[in-house]
């Protein structure tokens, strides 16, 4: 049986209670959490969640059986698969910004695995993005085996790590501001502006969901319980003008040290960033700090006198990138430096394939695609192709497109083939951005 023959796939908005599709909207955020083996959510913190997904203007797509179902399993109504989307700006360095398909949610139930739903939903669904004129996919991965196949490369990672603030944390940083303890309730009104600062100046950025403000505010916006355990301080630069926010929690007197949890930082600029870092440190009775999604090129490092007050727990992959219009990509893109590359670019699913001939001269980009591919997405007229100066598969492209992976260690592991000497230089040197990419924001 086809894939047709035994599925059909739905699309629907998120709703509130009362409102025509709100038991379809709520039997999906059931299936999300059996697949990701979550606890059972109240219809409360189902309707708290629901809520974000309107702010956030997300998509719900679910694959539901045809006929009828085997006895006593889930209802028809509970879809057997699930796929989110929403669309975010994507921040490609030096400032610049290119939408993106969010993906999200992402669940077979596993009686239903291995059977290509994820296969048919992911072409379907970047497909549409495609023609939409989305430039860009993105997604945060569960397991990382799963999404170079559908063209999604790794483009920036985060760690997470614990910081000393004993004794040995010396910061060599004078704050021209202040920093305030306030009520952690101001973040719901104030996250949101001071996240949007940092996001127009950190390359690899995503917009963030409506959630993020409820987060860093410990108020449980994802329908998590509001957590009064939330501790928030601001920081306002010499002028008074607040510019960054730490939300955190004490993880209480049965741990030692004494240790904070961050649950959110954000600032926009360094000067703020190391102030609340000087702040959390100048905490009594605490003498760790720990955070799960901290950047991997991390200031603080480089400004305490003991670098290894800051140690490395674990580091993972994060944002996951997918380039649907690769013309439109690099055009898009700010470089560091003039030079001509022809890229050759396979594409699995299509959507890129094909020869692009990169010219950067005197700041100014021009984008040819030489040779359409099978299913070139190109919107230039194709010309002859001449001969590649590199070939790499959509992902890899993806990966350096940030300047986050450098073509030179693809290149190493025999992911990008360089057929002009150099050529991967070059490419690392043109995609090079202003500081490390990163992104704070997960869907
Ligand atoms: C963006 C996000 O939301 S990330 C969250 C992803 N979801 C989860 O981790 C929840 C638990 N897992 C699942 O629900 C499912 O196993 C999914 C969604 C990962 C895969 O769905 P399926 O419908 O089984 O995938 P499908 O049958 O289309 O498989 C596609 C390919 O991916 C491979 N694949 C699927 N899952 C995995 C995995 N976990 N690890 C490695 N490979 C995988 C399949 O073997 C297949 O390979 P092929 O193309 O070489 O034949």
């Amino acid at each position: 049986m086809t894939f047709d023959e035994n599925y059909q796939i739905q699309r629907f908005p998120a709703a509130r209670p009362g409102e025509p599709g709100f038991e379809q909207a709520v039997e999906w955020i059931r299936a999300v959490n059996h697949g990701f083996h979550q606890p059972k959510r109240t219809l409360e913190q189902i309707t708290t969640a629901l809520g974000v997904r309107l702010a956030d203007d997300r998509e719900q797509l679910g694959v539901y059986q045809r006929g009828s179902v085997a006895e006593h399993s889930f209802p028809a109504e509970r879809p057997v698969a699930t796929f989110g989307t929403l669309r975010k700006d994507v921040n490609i360095g030096f400032g610049k910004m290119l939408p993106a398909l969010l993906v999200t949610a992402v669940t077979v139930r596993a009686s239903h695995r291995r059977r290509g739903i994820l296969s048919r939903v992911m072409r379907e669904e970047l497909g549409r993005a495609q023609q939409a004129g989305l430039p860009l996919a993105a997604l945060n991965a569960s397991e990382a085996a799963i999404y170079r196949r559908f063209g999604f490369g790794v483009s920036t990672k985060e760690r997470k790590i614990t910081v000393d603030v004993g004794p040995k944390f010396k910061l060599n940083h004078t704050d021209a501001g202040r920093v305030e303890s306030v009520p952690r309730q101001v973040l719901l009104e104030l996250a949101a502006q001071i996240f949007a600062s940092w996001h127009a100046a950190q390359p690899g950025s995503v917009g963030r969901s409506e959630g993020y403000r409820y987060q860093a505010a410990g108020m449980g916006g994802w329908g998590n319980e509001d957590d009064d355990n939330v501790l928030a301080a601001l920081h306002y630069d010499a002028a008074g003008v607040i510019d960054g926010y730490v939300s955190y929690r004490f993880l209480g007197w049965d741990v030692s040290p004494g240790t904070f949890e961050i649950v959110d930082f954000v600032t926009a600029n360094e000067a703020a960033y190391l102030a609340l870092w000087g702040f959390l440190a100048s905490n009594d009775l605490v003498e760790r700090v720990s955070w799960a999604t901290a950047p991997p090129e991390n200031p603080l490092e480089w400004a305490l006198e003991d670098r290894r007050c800051v140690r490395l727990v674990d580091e993972k992959d994060m944002l996951w990138l997918r380039i649907l219009d690769v013309v439109a990509a690099l055009e898009g893109r700010e470089y560091s430096t003039d030079g001509e590359l022809t890229l050759e670019v396979h594409d699995r699913l299509g959507f890129g394939s094909g020869s692009y001939r990169l010219s950067v001269a005197g700041g100014a980009v021009q984008v040819i695609q030489l040779d359409p591919g099978t299913e070139g997405s190109g919107s230039q007229a194709a010309v002859p192709s001449g001969d590649a100066d590199l070939s790499l598969d959509v992902a890899d492209l993806a990966s350096i497109y940030l300047g986050g992976v450098l073509p030179s260690t693809l290149l190493a592991a025999g992911r990008i083939l360089e057929h002009r000497a150099g050529a991967a230089l070059l490419a690392q040197r043109m995609f090079a951005v202003e500081k490390a990419p990163f992104c704070a924001s997960h869907f």
